[in-house]
């Protein structure tokens, strides 16, 4: 049985142009729940109390508690936050040869720009925040050095529950705890991760919409040597149908996760996230887990091993001329007419 999903005023939410099914909603003790992590598909988990002792992270909380650090904090003019990966930048010009003309200039649009803040600057910054405004999301890796408050809740996390989940469904080590804490309306495009990633909601609520690796056509994501990589190129709230003609096939999974739920997102599962209203900010911890080894290769190959595969073969076509610019045009001469 799915848990009630919360009455959500449908009509607040933006229409997208593709149709979305509702993820499923399952208690934590629901045996379902393993049965489709175990298959990788995505499901809300209600009552696991994962993050309980986060119950209580509201801003002022979190002011109190979070001493003093510098918190990364990204900050955009507009509703998305884009993520650039600038050590893409050094590995393009490890990789380019000499025989390139000088593009390691190329210049490219950066979005969001990151800065430091102490949590009481942020705090104000949030309060005092009101549409139009410049937006801010803080986003944080939690460790033993943040606020003594914070690290003792941390301490009381359900650790036995999620590790059950880990060690039962064979994934790697935890690699990042992610604070998020975000604006309503601030919006992370659509992307995959190459981790497993249980996701918890402590304040505020998110839209969450997912596709299947299997959609990876319909979302042309940037080439891996570029600092957009694991980034749909779609802007799926005004898709541009003439360079992205695949996107009429899009077809997605949502939710709305509020405090409490824990959603998960399948590894190489693309997911574009909204914090939405009537909440100011919001508040979410990630659980990112590296993929388990792999195992006995099943054939046909799934979706996401596919995805690994092209991955490679751009990385490696990237090297082997050392011009990621060229692997284009190679890939297009190999399969122009040929397959
Ligand atoms: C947008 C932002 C702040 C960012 C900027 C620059 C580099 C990385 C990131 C990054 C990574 C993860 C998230 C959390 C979440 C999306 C969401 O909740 O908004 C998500 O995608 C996940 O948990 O996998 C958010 C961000
Ligand atoms: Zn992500």
């Amino acid at each position: 049985m799915t848990t009630e999903k919360p009455n959500w005023n449908q009509h607040d939410l933006r229409k997208y142009d593709f149709p979305l099914d509702d993820i499923p909603r399952l208690n934590c003790m629901d045996p379902q729940v393993d049965e489709l992590i175990r298959l990788k598909k995505p499901v809300v988990l209600t009552g696991s109390n994962l993050v309980g002792a986060a119950s209580k992270w509201n801003l002022d909380y979190l002011e109190e508690n979070m001493g003093n650090g510098d918190f990364t904090i990204f900050v955009s003019d507009r509703n998305q936050f884009k993520f650039f990966d600038e050590k893409k930048l050094a590995e393009i010009a490890s990789v380019t040869g000499a025989h390139v003309k000088d593009r390691s200039k190329k210049e490219y649009e950066r979005p969001a720009k990151s800065t430091t803040m102490k949590i009481r600057e942020f705090a104000r910054r949030v309060k005092e925040w009101k549409d139009g405004d410049e937006r801010m999301y803080l986003q944080q890796a939690l460790n033993s050095t943040s606020g003594a408050g914070v690290v003792q809740d941390f301490i009381r996390f359900r650790w036995d529950w999620v590790t059950v989940k880990q060690k039962l469904h064979n994934w790697g080590k935890l690699t990042y705890n992610l604070l998020l804490i975000g604006l309503e309306g601030n919006v992370t495009p659509c992307h995959y991760d190459e981790q497993e990633n249980l996701f918890a909601q402590i304040h505020g609520h998110k839209r969450c919409i997912l596709f299947p690796p299997e959609q990876f056509e319909c979302l042309y994501p940037h080439p891996v040597w570029h600092p957009h990589d694991r980034q749909s190129q779609v802007d799926l709230t005004d898709i541009d149908y003439s360079r992205f003609p695949k996107a009429q096939n899009l077809h997605g999974v949502e939710t709305v996760v509020g405090p409490g739920d824990v959603l998960y997102i399948p590894i190489y599962w693309w997911h574009h996230i909204e914090s939405v209203k009537p909440e100011k900010y919001s508040v979410s911890l990630n659980f990112w887990y590296k993929a388990g080894p792999v195992g006995q290769v099943e054939y046909p190959i799934k979706g996401y091993q596919k995805v690994a595969i092209m991955r490679n073969v751009e990385k490696m076509l990237a090297e082997a001329m050392q011009d990621p610019e060229e692997v284009g045009t190679l890939l297009r001469t190999m399969v122009n007419g040929r397959f």
